[in-house]
């Protein structure tokens, strides 16, 4: 059976197709993200007489399992639902759906298919107009604030580049950006400092995220401007390439939090035991980006639950064959 990634290269154009799944540079960190995975091996604990928990309570809310959907933009470019179906899918598998600023569905519509969900930022340079979007948010029901702080210009993508895609074609457009007949273009800016994260602890109530961490001075700065969750990722190296794999910078950013507030880690979880390791290495949970897209592309809503179901099943096996305690001194390197 063709893999979802294989039907979604199939089906979709190519420029869209290598928007999803590239990324900036020579895409050493793209790949590098999963091979870091590859390096980890295990070392199981027997008769720890404990059954896997795969349940996970964060600042925003409860998930059945320690997967959550990644922010990803244009899923409209993915599958004519979009978001919509990304959300029933999460809904029905009931875990977090983290809602890209740049989704092609309005936060109002996702929000009325009753799935949990973050809302994801990029904070723009005008900050009334980035605060009336936080704003929308809020008022749709989200229940948290992911605010992504490794964009502070546009990576360089040269797949993007070669294929001439720039932008969402006719009739497609960052909803969210919307207001009345006027769509903004997402702006970046390195500008952008800890001090938009204080004054958006201001303007809203939403436990505030700080997505892109890589460094762990950076992790704890986070945390003393009041984040309430550290996302380690380097944006599924689409950003800046050559930056180390997310996997193996999460050790020493679990340590720099320590038990402050929880950490997550994406970039490369491909299965269950990437899963698992990761939460031996000190993540709370894991957020998973182009695997859901892939799901979205081939099959809709089916396909997106399928992915989640998959995750589950793998996650639960290998959490019960890894054992307990599980912590770091389950984990090798080769
Ligand atoms: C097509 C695509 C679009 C993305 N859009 C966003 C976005 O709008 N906001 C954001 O914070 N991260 C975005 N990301 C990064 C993801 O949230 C996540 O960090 C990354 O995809 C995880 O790596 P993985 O794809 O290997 O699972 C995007 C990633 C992809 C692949
Ligand atoms: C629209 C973009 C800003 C989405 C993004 O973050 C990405 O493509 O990696």
């Amino acid at each position: 059976m063709p893999s979802y990634e294989a039907i979604a290269r199939q089906r979709l154009p190519k420029a869209h197709y290598d928007y999803f799944a590239g990324g900036a540079g020579d895409e050493s960190a793209v790949h590098e993200n999963e091979a870091a995975f590859a390096r980890l091996r295990l070392a199981p604990r027997v008769l720890g007489g404990v059954a896997p928990d795969l349940a996970v309570t964060l600042p925003g809310g409860r998930a059945s399992l320690p997967v959550l959907v990644a922010p990803t933009a244009f899923h409209r470019l993915a599958h004519p639902d979009g978001e919509l179906a990304t959300a029933r899918a999460a809904a029905a598998e009931d875990t977090v759906m983290i809602v890209s600023m740049a989704s092609t569905i309005p936060i109002e519509a996702i929000a009325e298919t009753g799935a949990t969900l973050w809302f994801q930022l990029y904070v723009q340079p005008d900050m009334a107009f980035t605060e009336r979007v936080v704003g929308r948010a809020e008022k749709a029901g989200c229940r948290a604030l992911v605010v992504t702080a490794d964009s502070p210009v546009f990576g360089i993508r040269p797949r993007d580049l070669h294929n001439g895609f720039r932008d969402l074609p006719e009739g497609l457009a960052c909803e969210n950006l919307r207001e009345g007949d006027v769509v903004r273009p997402i702006e970046f800016s390195p500008e952008i400092s800890w001090a938009h994260l204080d004054r958006l602890r201001e303007v809203t109530d939403m436990p505030l995220v700080v997505k892109g961490v890589t460094h762990p001075d950076d992790a704890r700065t986070a945390v003393g401007h009041g984040a309430a969750m550290v996302m380690v990722s380097n944006h599924g190296g689409r950003q800046l390439d050559r930056v180390a794999a997310a996997i193996d910078l999460l050790p020493e950013i679990a340590d720099a939090v320590g038990a402050a507030v929880p950490v997550t880690v994406d970039g490369g979880v491909r299965r269950g035991t990437d899963v698992v390791t990761a939460l031996a290495l000190g993540a709370r949970a894991v957020l998973v980006g182009r695997p859901i897209i892939w799901g979205l592309a081939a099959e809709g809503e089916r396909g997106v639950r399928e992915v989640l179901r998959r995750f589950r099943a793998e996650t639960e096996v290998a959490m019960a064959l890894v054992g307990a305690p599980l912590d770091r001194s389950v984990v090798r390197r080769c």
